[in-house]
């Protein structure tokens, strides 16, 4: 069971990631994200989550380094985007998002969305970064099977994490069984379906069995089904909800219920027709 916000998983190369952190997608540059990374790392999370796309990469940084933290008392994630793609590209962008940022180092850097063709030369960037050691650990993000397994077929080493829409309504069952299968640790983007599961029947029933809001409901079903969870919010009174799921566990047969509700249902692109 996962007990307290700072409890980490140990990733495939020995890193470790902590299970609960603090997405930032739609989170605004400037005062917005610096509040919310304050109160974010006040209430206790160790771990943002960011991206080249979001925008926001400095003002991550800054308040990170506002915060009194050390360095490595945080884990940072970042992304490569699709039109960065590519060998030569990858190394120029992830020097543009280290320098934004203004660390040494990434913890974790991820392919941001496979597209078509060129995520086995982006696998090449990120492999060559984090034998540099600019890179903890690098990963993939809305990657299928059949993905991982076409990059499984030169790569040096396997990701160590795959990053994916993941909720009740999208249990991804193919992709984490094969990724358990794998020591890929699956991580879930839109955790809370982006606000639109939280008046669910089932998930209003469970909170008041356990006392608790339907919100923190399914990011315990998260934990419980051991992925990693990063729900995005910019206020104090959610940041402060999100994170309050470290004192009970779901039982068996709830965690099942919650998956039954699944319908592959997504809020964003399906990797299979995203292409590029
Ligand atoms: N790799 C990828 O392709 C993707 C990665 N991501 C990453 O995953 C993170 C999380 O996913 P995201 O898309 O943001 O969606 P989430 O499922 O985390 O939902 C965020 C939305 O829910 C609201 N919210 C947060 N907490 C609560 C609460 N307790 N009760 C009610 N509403 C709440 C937020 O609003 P408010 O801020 O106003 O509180 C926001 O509108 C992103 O921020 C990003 O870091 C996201 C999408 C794709
Ligand atoms: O937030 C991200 O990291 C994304 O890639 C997505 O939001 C994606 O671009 C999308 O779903 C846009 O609607």
């Amino acid at each position: 069971m996962v007990k307290s916000i700072r409890d980490t998983t140990i990733l495939n190369n020995g890193v470790h990631m902590p299970w609960f952190g603090l997405g930032v997608y739609k989170a605004k540059a400037g005062k917005e994200v610096e509040n919310a990374v304050h109160h974010a790392i006040e209430l206790g999370y160790r771990s943002i989550d960011t991206a080249a796309l979001y925008e926001n990469e400095a003002s991550v940084g800054q308040a990170v380094r506002s915060s009194g933290l050390k360095r490595e008392e945080i884990f940072l994630t970042t992304k490569v985007w699709n039109t960065d793609q590519g060998f030569e590209n990858t190394l120029r962008a992830f020097e543009t998002s280290r320098k934004k940022l203004n660390v040494d180092y990434v913890d974790l850097y991820l392919i941001h969305w496979p597209g078509r063709d060129k995520f086995k030369d982006t696998w090449r960037a990120l492999e060559k970064l984090y034998r540099e050691k600019y890179i903890r650990a690098i990963g993939v993000s809305n990657f299928d099977v059949h993905h991982l397994q076409t990059l499984a077929e030169d790569a040096e080493f396997t990701p160590a994490v795959n990053q994916v829409e993941y909720h009740p309504r999208l249990t991804q069952k193919a992709v984490h069984q094969y990724c358990k299968e794998q020591k890929i640790q699956l991580e879930a983007w839109g955790p809370l379906m982006r606000g639109r599961i939280l008046d669910h029947p089932l998930l209003v029933e469970l909170a008041a069995k356990y006392g608790k809001t339907p919100a923190q409901i399914v990011l315990r079903w998260d934990l419980d089904t051991e992925v990693v969870t990063i729900p995005k919010s910019v206020h104090r009174d959610r940041l402060e909800e999100n994170a309050n799921v470290f004192d009970f566990t779901l039982s068996q047969a709830d965690i099942e219920r919650i998956r039954d509700l699944n319908q592959d249902e997504r809020t964003g692109f399906d990797p299979n027709e995203f292409l590029f």
